[in-house]
Order: C-alpha cells, then sequence, then structure tokens
C-alpha cells in the first residue's frame, strides 16, 4: 500500500531533522495546533502514537492540514496498524520492537520505517535482513550513550533514533555520536501544555530542541 498523499515520503526517517518529537493525543482536535507549533518551532517531522484512541484521526488531520509537517505513526506493532496508519496519511512508522510479521508488513507500505530494538542480537538481527536503520528503545534505561558508541565499532553499517528517557539535557549528547541520525522524545510537548492548549510554549520548546544538532554535534 503506497501513501495517499500527493506529498512523496522521506527516503529515510533519521534524516528528517535531527529531533522527532513523540506525541501522545487524547483530543485529535489537538492535533493540527499542536503540529503546526512544532513546525513553526522548527521540528517537521511528528510521530503520533498509537497509545490513544485519537492517533489515526490525529495522523489523518495533519497529513491533511499542515503540510509543512511530516507526520508518522509511533507504537506500531501489528501489520494491521501499518495499512491503518499509512491509509491514514502516516509517511513513516516508528515501533518500539519488532517481529517477523511486523518487519514484513513495514517493508511492503511503501514508507520508510524504524524497527526497535535494544540488544546487539537485535541490531544484528535487523542488519541481516537488510535493515539498518532501526529505533534504540528505551534508549536510557537500554544503555544510553555508551550502548551505542559500543555499538558503532562493531556495528557501524547500523543508524539509530533514540528514544525513552531522553530530554533536553542529553538529546544533544546522543546527536554527537556517529551512529545516531536523530533522537526522538517528548520533553518539548509537555501533557499539560497539550492539555491547556499553550501551543507558544511548545513552539518555543521545540525552537530549542531543533537548535540542538549545532550544540551538540555534526557528526551522522
Ligand atoms: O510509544 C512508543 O512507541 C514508544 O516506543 C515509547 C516512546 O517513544 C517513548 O516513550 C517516548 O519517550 P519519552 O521521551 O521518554 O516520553
Amino acid at each position: 500500500m503506497t501513501s495517499p498523499l500527493p506529498c512523496p515520503s522521506p527516503a529515510s526517517v533519521l534524516d528528517l531533522a535531527p529531533v522527532v518529537p513523540v506525541v501522545v493525543l487524547s483530543d485529535p482536535a489537538d492535533a493540527v495546533p499542536l503540529a503546526r507549533a512544532l513546525v513553526a518551532g522548527g521540528l517537521p517531522a511528528i510521530e503520533v502514537t498509537l497509545r490513544t484512541p485519537a492517533a489515526p484521526e490525529a495522523i489523518r488531520a495533519v497529513a491533511t492540514e499542515v503540510p509543512d509537517a511530516v507526520v508518522g505513526a509511533g507504537t506500531v506493532i501489528t501489520p494491521e496498524q501499518v495499512d491503518a496508519c499509512v491509509a491514514a496519511g502516516a509517511r513513516f512508522l516508528v515501533s518500539p520492537g519488532w517481529t517477523e510479521a511486523l518487519l514484513t508488513a513495514m517493508r511492503g507500505s511503501g514508507v520508510p520505517f524504524l524497527p526497535g530494538v535494544s540488544t546487539t542480537s537485535e541490531v544484528v538481527a535487523l542488519l541481516e535482513r537488510g535493515v539498518r536503520e532501526m529505533k534504540f528503545f528505551p534508549a536510557q534505561a537500554a544503555g544510553g550513550t555508551a550502548y551505542l558508541r559500543s555499538l558503532a565499532g562493531p556495528l557501524p553499517q547500523a543508524r539509530f533514533c533514540p528514544t525513552g528517557g531522553i530530554g533536553a539535557a542529553t538529546a544533544a549528547e546522543y546527536l554527537a555520536l556517529p551512529n545516531v541520525g536523530c533522537v526522538g522524545g517528548s520533553w518539548m510537548v509537555p501533557a499539560d501544555a497539550v492539555a491547556a492548549g499553550d501551543w507558544a510554549r511548545i513552539e518555543e520548546l521545540a525552537r530549542a530542541a531543533a537548535g540542538l544538532r549545532g550544540a551538540g554535534g555534526t557528526s551522522r
């Protein structure tokens, strides 16, 4: 299945933006103003997690109403979700972990994807299947920058989007690693700001996050 959108899908999720906001929405009506704030702050790639029933409608709204955003789906764990998200307009897919069935569905989706890994063997298994770009989850709990730095020696062909427990203070350290393409996180979309509709605060946090690449390093 291919994206119904006229805009092409990105070639790589890792090269879209240095920071990918991970969004949990309970009200789909928040999706468009939130996405506009993130885009205005310099973060066009947005991962809407499937943790809430609002997610498909939120993805559809951003895909159709915020053309400067590149909206993707997160927490994708079944082949059915792959199809539903792409049909809703998701232009990339992210999972916290992977299975053969999920990988097959993601490969067939027509959009780029990041299967999740947290161990060396999972990384090797994905490389064996021709997948070089992955989500490293839960990044802080699974070993953080020290773990990723250790992987870069024997497995330099693997590139990661670490996510989970990363904040404004630690993101730059991840971005300075040679095997990190981007980092994901929710620190620029605090739940209380979303609940209050404080889009200006989210735009400000996004702007600070968007500036991290220069502050933290330039290597990829
Ligand atoms: O929902 C998913 O698909 C996940 O895999 C988990 C999220 O990516 C992280 O929970 C975001 O991490 P925080 O920045 O610590 O909030």
